[in-house]
């Protein structure tokens, strides 16, 4: 999969991208990220990527001319047209299937807006989807969109060791996970629950999924009414109700 990020500051991307998993995956080709400094694009004798807004009012806008260039020498290098994805705190809120949604498309490219963000003809003109990380306003559109680059990249094919870890993960079957231990088996007067040094992998895989269910149901119960339930957690779900009621 090829990802193209459009900013004004690739360098705090690059550093980024060049750490832990994302960096091996990098290194290894199982993705392939590029970061375009914008202002590289810009006719403007004085390298200006941003200008007062029509109409009055604080701040810059960035302007369209840059951004369209960027994104025209991205689909030259390419030889493809990327589905473009503009940071937005107006965007649909991001959340795990599209995540899972975006990894199977073979190219997409970020754009990052800054100062009061973009001007609306260049959205208009190239924009494919608006994608919001939450309803607070940042300064800039680079850690949103390094959190959707990395949420896309773990999903590939061999960017994480087992994929396992991220079908158990929270989010991705529509609960939240089971809490998580190492060692040592007993620290500060706090045991790890007995059922997982028991080695009983059936025990411990219901425990687990009880687990999720019971967290899920305290800490994000309004993801339990879009989530299917199986016999099996169905019954799981009653006990953790008659437990609780005898407490
Ligand atoms: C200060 S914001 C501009 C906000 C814009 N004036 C508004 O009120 O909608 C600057 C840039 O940060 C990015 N940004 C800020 N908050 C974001 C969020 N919650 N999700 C995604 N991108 C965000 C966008 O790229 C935006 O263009």
């Amino acid at each position: 999969m090829r990802i193209d990020i459009m900013t004004l500051f690739p360098e705090m991307c690059e550093t980024v991208l060049g750490e832990s998993i994302l960096g091996r995956a990098r290194e290894n080709k199982l993705v392939d990220i590029h970061c375009h400094d914008i202002r590289a694009y810009t006719i403007d004798k004085h390298r200006r990527v941003d200008d007062y807004p029509y109409g009055g009012g604080m701040g810059m806008v960035m302007q369209a001319q840059p951004i369209y260039d960027c994104f025209e020498a991205i689909v030259r290098a390419a030889g493809s047209r990327p589905h473009l994805i503009y940071l937005s705190p107006q965007g649909g809120v991001f959340r795990q299937r599209r995540a899972v949604e975006l990894a199977s498309m073979s190219h997409i490219a970020l754009l990052c807006g800054h100062y009061e963000g973009v001007d609306e003809r260049v959205l208009e003109e190239l924009v494919d989807e608006e994608i919001s990380i939450g309803d607070f306003v940042l300064t800039g559109g680079e850690l949103p969109a390094l959190a959707v680059v990395d949420a896309v990249a773990r999903m590939l094919p061999g960017v994480l060791a087992d994929e396992e870890s991220f079908t158990e993960e929270s989010h991705y079957g529509g609960l939240l996970e089971y809490p998580q231990y190492t060692r040592p088996p007993q620290w500060r007067g706090r045991e790890v629950p007995e059922v997982l040094l028991s080695g009983h992998h059936a025990n411990i895989a219901t425990w687990r999924r009880k687990q999720s269910l019971q967290r899920t149901l305290h800490k994000r119960p309004d993801m339990l009414e879009q989530f299917t339930m199986s016999k099996e957690d169905a019954k799981l779900m009653s006990a953790i109700r008659e437990e609780e009621s005898a407490e």
